[in-house]
């Protein structure tokens, strides 16, 4: 029996051409997928979903992919998303957790150089990402690049110009496409669902501060009466100020008020261990929950799909600190 797959296309510099502005994504989608050689065996479809710089990509979006997908999983046994480069990160961690438990596969692509212009690298990703597709039993949410398939929540834009754009962050990749065939580098391991949601809900409500030597802690004021998740980009291990401008007091009041401050680090790579410095382990005790080796851009859907999931900020911490679509703990 054919193997078919929906082509979903959203945007982005694959899709894009020259206008006055700059690139701006304009190709019809039936013109994109004739860029894909499907073998015998393979049947596509297309769904024309959106057309948009995906700078221009919101949680709102993020929920109508995953909203087609869903209405329509049966009659397909794979999705590939054509998506730009410069949000795909957000968009495959938000669909990791919210397609959770999703029994197919869904595979992000995208390029640095439109289709269809010299030196591009799009078609050999669209065709990478229907080799990966169509020849891997893993399930779940994938970005296929430059030859490299990657977890959807450990995936990092780190380039923007070259064709190696994308990395697999503190996880290994987990397939390599090469002269049309696939070579499997890696098995996710087995996971349990820690939570029935059902539905596809986010809370958008979140604020993200990135610290930096000198920063105000008045910003928490606003932050108490604004947000419903706040996230902080620390320094190095997950430590913060507590001399001078001390952030701390700011982070205990937001805590009390049960809004959850997840600890990150501005640091991309091996994760954060927030108790080695005094510096972190005063950053613990007001109440930051630490995020462990996940990336940024699983944080940010993550705190989104866990706060309109529950309101409860033992039940938060607890969901933010369990691995979900293998976001963290591999470090
Ligand atoms: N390479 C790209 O796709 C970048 C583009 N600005 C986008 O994200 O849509």
């Amino acid at each position: 029996m054919n193997k078919k797959y929906l082509v979903i296309t959203t945007g982005g510099t694959i899709a894009s051409a020259a206008t006055e502005k700059g690139l701006a994504p304009n190709m019809a989608a039936d013109e994109l997928i004739a860029f894909f050689q499907p073998g015998p065996e393979v049947e596509l479809a297309v769904l024309d979903l959106m057309a948009k710089d995906s700078t221009n990509m919101q949680p709102e979006d993020w929920l109508l992919i995953a909203q087609s997908i869903q209405e329509q999983a049966e009659k397909y046994d794979g999705f590939i998303i054509t998506h730009g480069t410069d949000t795909m990160a957000y968009t495959a961690s938000a669909l990791s957790y919210l397609l959770y438990g999703f029994n197919k596969p869904v595979v992000l692509t995208g390029s640095q150089i439109p289709l269809g212009m010299q030196y591009t690298d799009a078609e050999s990703n669209l065709q990478d990402a229907l080799l990966f597709i169509n020849d891997t039993k893993l399930k779940g949410v994938f970005i296929v690049f430059n030859g490299l398939a990657m977890v959807g929540t450990r995936a990092v834009k780190t380039k923007t110009q070259s064709y190696d754009a994308f990395e697999s962050i503190n996880y290994p990749y987990v397939a390599r496409m090469m002269h049309g065939k696939v070579n499997q580098l890696y098995q996710p391991e087995p996971e349990t669902l820690p939570l029935q949601t059902g539905t596809l809900a986010l809370d958008t409500n979140i604020f993200m501060l990135k610290a930096f030597p000198g920063m105000t802690v008045d910003i928490f004021d606003y932050l108490k009466t604004h947000a419903h998740g706040v996230i902080i980009e620390s320094f190095g291990n997950g430590g913060l100020p507590f001399e001078r401008r001390n952030l701390l007091p700011g982070i205990q009041s937001l805590t009390d008020a049960g809004i959850p401050v997840v600890i990150t680090t501005q640091i991309l790579e091996e994760g954060q261990d927030i108790s080695l410095y005094e510096v972190g382990q005063r950053v613990v005790e007001a109440g930051g929950i630490t995020a462990g080796d996940m990336n940024t851009e699983a944080i940010v859907a993550k705190l989104m799909w866990v706060l309109a999931y529950t309101d409860d900020i033992d039940e938060i911490t607890k969901l933010l600190q369990t691995s979900v679509a293998h976001d963290m703990g591999f470090v």
